[in-house]
């Protein structure tokens, strides 16, 4: 056990550290909340933008219409560093000094050993530590707190059992006083999204840990987040599974080019779903090879998981890899 610096409010009016942003348990309550829950920053002219012709984006021309505008601001490590004390009055840093910019929309993956930071920077980003130095920004917001602009989804799906997916899914636009028929459509739209519109009413423990991560996730998108936090969101599923919620979660995020910062074991998975990849060293964790990952201009739009077997692709990922130290 320790004592982590935890934060105490956020931005949005000194809601208390489980509002808002997090697929834990109260997240709804903290969405509830968000008193400028509907405020979306202006439109981007980012050639990236869900209208544009984007490069990895096979699914661009057939995303649905949307009513929301595409996340614009980007997020900052400047100079962040955390330690933990812990019961025993042990200090452990865990994250030294580190320097990140991720531009609006970016897909951003980050591996390195167990036990690196990972985890630590993640939930700086979402709100949940206070740094120990330097600070975390969303565009030229501090981040001192959860924000329903910044979605979290954990390994474990953790939907509320005692209501149907659906009352999960709508459970954060109904705490934010999303208008009843507006609230139903979004969570239709991504049920649909997700694969799951005929389990609507079913809960959770009939679904297999593969369906309740993909609700988990439409659970997240409902709140609209413009940045998407996952900490190995797929590291307890089997295989196939996985390759199947990877192309999900790539289509998803192409249609509104959220921000996603990634956390996985997989160096393989990070090359394929990031247009970044970020190698951590042992801790104190930083940043210790920063990799961007331009697959689709060379192979086109349409190209998959068959990828993964391209020259360019095991290039990176064996570079990725040998820049892994293990602790
Ligand atoms: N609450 C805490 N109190 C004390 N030490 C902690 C606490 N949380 C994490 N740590 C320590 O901080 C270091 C970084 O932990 P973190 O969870 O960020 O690593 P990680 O890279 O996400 O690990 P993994 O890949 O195994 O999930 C580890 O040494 C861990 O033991």
């Amino acid at each position: 056990m320790s004592r982590p610096a935890q934060h105490t409010g956020d931005a949005e009016g000194g809601r208390p550290p489980w509002a808002g942003a997090t697929d834990s348990g109260a997240s709804a309550a903290g969405a509830a909340s968000a008193g400028s829950a509907e405020t979306r920053p202006t439109e981007s002219a980012d050639p990236r933008s869900p209208g544009a012709a984007d490069p990895r984006s096979p699914g661009a021309a057939d995303a649905p219409a949307r009513n929301e505008a595409t996340p614009t601001r980007e997020l900052v490590l400047d100079r962040i560093s955390h330690h933990y004390v812990t019961d025993a009055g042990n200090v452990v840093h865990a994250v030294e000094e580190t320097s990140l910019q991720i531009p609006a929309g970016q897909f951003v993956c980050v591996v390195g050993p167990s036990g690196c930071g990972k985890t630590t920077l993640l939930k700086m980003l979402a709100g949940f530590l206070a740094p120990s130095g330097g600070e975390a920004r969303y565009g030229s917001e501090v981040i001192t707190g959860p924000s329903h602009q910044r979605g979290v989804v954990f390994q474990q799906a953790n939907l509320y059992p005692w209501l149907t997916i659906r009352g999960n899914v709508e459970l954060g636009p109904r705490f934010r006083r999303v208008p009843r028929r507006e609230r139903a459509e979004r969570t239709d739209r991504l049920l649909e999204m997700v694969g799951l519109p005929q389990f609507a009413g079913a809960k959770p423990y009939e679904l297999s840990g593969g369906m309740q991560q993909r609700a988990q996730i439409a659970r997240v998108l409902a709140n609209q987040p413009d940045v998407v936090l996952m900490d190995e969101p797929f590291g307890a599923l089997d295989a196939l599974t996985r390759e199947r919620l990877q192309a999900d979660l790539l289509r998803i995020q192409r249609q509104r080019r959220q921000t996603v910062f990634f956390i996985t074991h997989s160096v393989e998975e990070a090359v394929f779903l990031g247009d970044r990849v970020l190698v951590m060293s042992p801790r104190p964790g930083r940043i210790v090879l920063d990799e961007r990952v331009d697959l689709a201009s060379t192979y086109g739009p349409e190209v998959g998981a068959e990828m993964k077997s391209t020259p360019e692709f095991i290039e990176i990922r064996d570079r990725v890899a040998g820049a892994i130290q293990v602790g």
